[in-house]
Parts: C-alpha cells; structure tokens; sequence
C-alpha cells in the first residue's frame, strides 16, 4: 500500500509515454524550443510496463497514459494490450489531444483500453488553431465522435480556460453536453514549465465560467462521478452528459491527492507542481528489479509535498509531465 506522510492513499498513476507531440499547443510549450529527449532516454515499454506493474502491486488500481500525445509513439495499441492483462488494474485510461484518435479508437477499444480525455481549447477552427498552432479541428471533433461510436464512457473532454483567448467559447462547448453523454471541464490556467508563457492576465477562476453557465443554462446539479480525478461535475438543466471544473489554482484540492507521475525518461514525479523526482531507471537494472522498484515507491512516497506550491514555478514543461 502506499501511503504518504499526510495519510493519503496513493492509487493512481499517470503515466507519460512520450515527450513528443503533434500539437504547438502555446501555453505548453517553451518559447525558446521545442528540445526533445534523445530517444535513448525514453523508456522502453518494457521497463515501464515492469514499473506499473510494480506500482499496482504496491496498491495503484489506476493507470492514465498522457504524454507528449501518447497516440504518437509507436505500438501504443500493443502497450494498451499488455496493461490492461495486469491483474489489480481497474482503471486505463488516456488522455490524447484527439487528433489520431479516430482511426485508432476502436483497436484500443479492443485492446482493454477503458477510458477517454480528450483536450479541445477550442470550438471554432480559427481560435483552435490560434491556441494550439495547427488547424486540426476536424480531426478531433471525428476523434471525440468516433470515442462515443465506439463505446467509450464517460468520454471527457478537456478545454483549458483563458480570459480573453478562449473563454468566450465556454457557453458552446458546455452546450455540447446538451445532446452528446460527454462530459466537458473547464481547467484553470497553470504556470508550469520554464519558458511556457503563463500570464495572470490569461488566467480565469473556473468560479467566473460556472457563474456564466448558470447564467445562460439556469441551476447547475452536481452529477456524480467517474474516474478519481480533481473535478467537480454537474449537469445543465435537460443535458445528456455533463460539465466539470478543475480549480487547481483557485482553490486546491492536494488534501485529495491520490496520484504520482512517471515521466518519459522514468522519473517518478511526485507533484505537479515539483520538480522533485526520483530516477526510477537504475532501479530497472538490479538483481532483483522489483523488489528494487518497490522500496523506491515506498521511499519517494514518503518526498510527496502535502500540497502545490505556487512559490517557486516548476521548471519541466507540461508536456513532458503529461498534465
Ligand atoms: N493541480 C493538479 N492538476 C491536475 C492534477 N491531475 C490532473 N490535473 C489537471 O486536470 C487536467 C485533466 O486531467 P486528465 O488527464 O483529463 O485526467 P483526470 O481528470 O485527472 O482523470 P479522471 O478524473 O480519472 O478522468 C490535467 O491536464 C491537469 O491540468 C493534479 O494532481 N493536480
Ligand atoms: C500535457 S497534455 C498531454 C496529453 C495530450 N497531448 C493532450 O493534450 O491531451 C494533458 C493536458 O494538460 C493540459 N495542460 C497543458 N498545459 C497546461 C497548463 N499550463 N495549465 C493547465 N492545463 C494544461 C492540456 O490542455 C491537456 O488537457
Ligand atoms: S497540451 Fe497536449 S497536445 Fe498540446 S502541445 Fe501539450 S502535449 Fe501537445
Ligand atoms: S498539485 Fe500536487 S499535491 Fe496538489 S493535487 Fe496536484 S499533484 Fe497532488
């Protein structure tokens, strides 16, 4: 079981498996350079595979694959496949900017793949590409449409809110939980990432949006939940799915936290918001790896910050972290 020195019970693991992507998204990038891990740094799917499997055996029922775009490294399916066999995993998931993921949902479907966040900033095609520096719209509408075709559910879709960049498009994209069971949620702005441009003037409390929801749509319900992250969900009035906030700098929910993270290069993160990480990777190469592994998990454990600091910024970009 792994317990941190605040009491909380560690059972979820997001997992990034690449540091690559096929998106610019602005704020998750650095304006300096796109630098990439050499490819020899990035964990094979064997060692991480050895390394979830020591975290489920250690309690993580759990599992989220982020990146990077997780869709973009190769043989992603098979990885699905092999994961979704551990035994005591309950929960796998993926978080992807949608943009393959048409043509891929239904063999991960298949291949035990049990959930599906996809990220939209935007509805309207200049503004998504304003945001995330390609005209993909298209590609990732077909990707949320063909996520529900298949039978994925709940099917979340993740839009990051920014005062005057994309918030005037959060009445249409909560409208699309009026006739579709998606659930969309609305992010605070986060400053992460050396060189990522994060601004006050860009931030918006989630609180502003859920004022203009009721505003337009009337009481908003809450709407219970599915799937152990930070959102509080509700239903509009007559809504086929649902909308959720994730206040992650208004107001914190780290008394809750129930998750580590583990980067490309197997660096087991124990905040978001830290720079803290221990190198799971020599671990990897022991005699006796899992036992090695485990005391690892036991020992970070005990590092994890009882809350997010907003003192010093952390220096990994998010997209090496996975969100
Ligand atoms: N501050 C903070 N933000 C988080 C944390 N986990 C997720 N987030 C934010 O919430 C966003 C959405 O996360 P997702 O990857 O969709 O997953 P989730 O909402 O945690 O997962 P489920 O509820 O299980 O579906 C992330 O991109 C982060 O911006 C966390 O531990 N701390
Ligand atoms: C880093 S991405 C990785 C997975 C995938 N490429 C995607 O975009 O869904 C995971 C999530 O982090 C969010 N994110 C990235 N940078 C952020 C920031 N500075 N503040 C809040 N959310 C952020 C993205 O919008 C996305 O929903
Ligand atoms: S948010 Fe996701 S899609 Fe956008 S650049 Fe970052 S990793 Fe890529
Ligand atoms: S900011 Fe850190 S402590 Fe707070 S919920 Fe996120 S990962 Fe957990």
């Amino acid at each position: 079981m792994l317990i941190d020195s605040y009491g909380r019970k560690i059972t979820y693991l997001r997992v990034s498996v690449t540091d690559r992507c096929n998106l610019r998204c602005f704020y998750c990038s650095s304006k300096d350079s796109f630098a990439k891990l050499p490819p020899e740094k990035i964990l094979s799917y064997e060692e991480l595979y050895q390394i979830i499997k020591v975290a489920v055996s250690l309690g993580v029922k759990r599992v989220r694959l982020t990146g990077g775009e997780p869709l973009v490294r190769k043989d992603l399916v098979s990885f699905v496949a092999a994961l979704a066999q551990i035994p005591g995993l309950e929960d796998l998931a993926l978080t992807t900017n949608g943009i393959l993921f048409a043509s891929m949902a239904l063999d991960l479907k298949k291949a035990g793949l049990k959930r599906v966040n996809i990220s939209l900033d935007a509805i309207t095609p200049q503004k998504y590409k304003e945001i995330c520096g390609i005209d993909a719209l298209n590609q990732v509408l077909a990707g949320i449409e063909k996520a529900l075709e298949v039978g994925f559910s709940p099917v979340k879709i993740n839009m990051v809110v920014m005062r005057g960049l994309n918030d005037d498009e959060a009445i249409e994209m909560a409208r699309l939980t009026l006739k579709e069971p998606l659930e969309v949620r609305f992010i605070e702005f986060m400053p992460i990432g050396s060189g990522a441009p994060w601004e006050e003037d860009l931030f918006m409390p989630v609180s502003e949006i859920e004022k203009r929801l009721k505003e337009v749509f009337g009481e908003l319900h809450p709407a219970s939940k599915i799937g152990a992250g930070p959102a509080k969900v509700f239903t509009l009035p007559g809504a086929k799915g649902s909308v959720g906030f994730i206040s992650a700098i208004s107001n914190h929910f780290c008394h809750k936290c129930n998750r580590l993270r583990l980067t490309p290069e197997g660096r087991l993160r124990l905040c978001l918001f830290s720079d803290e990480e221990i190198d799971l990777r020599p671990f990897l190469n022991q005699k006796n790896p899992q036992e090695a592994l485990k005391e690892a998990f036991l020992k970070a454990i005990q590092r994890k910050p009882s809350q997010r600091s907003l003192d010093t910024s952390p220096k990994r970009l998010m997209r090496s972290i996975g969100g």
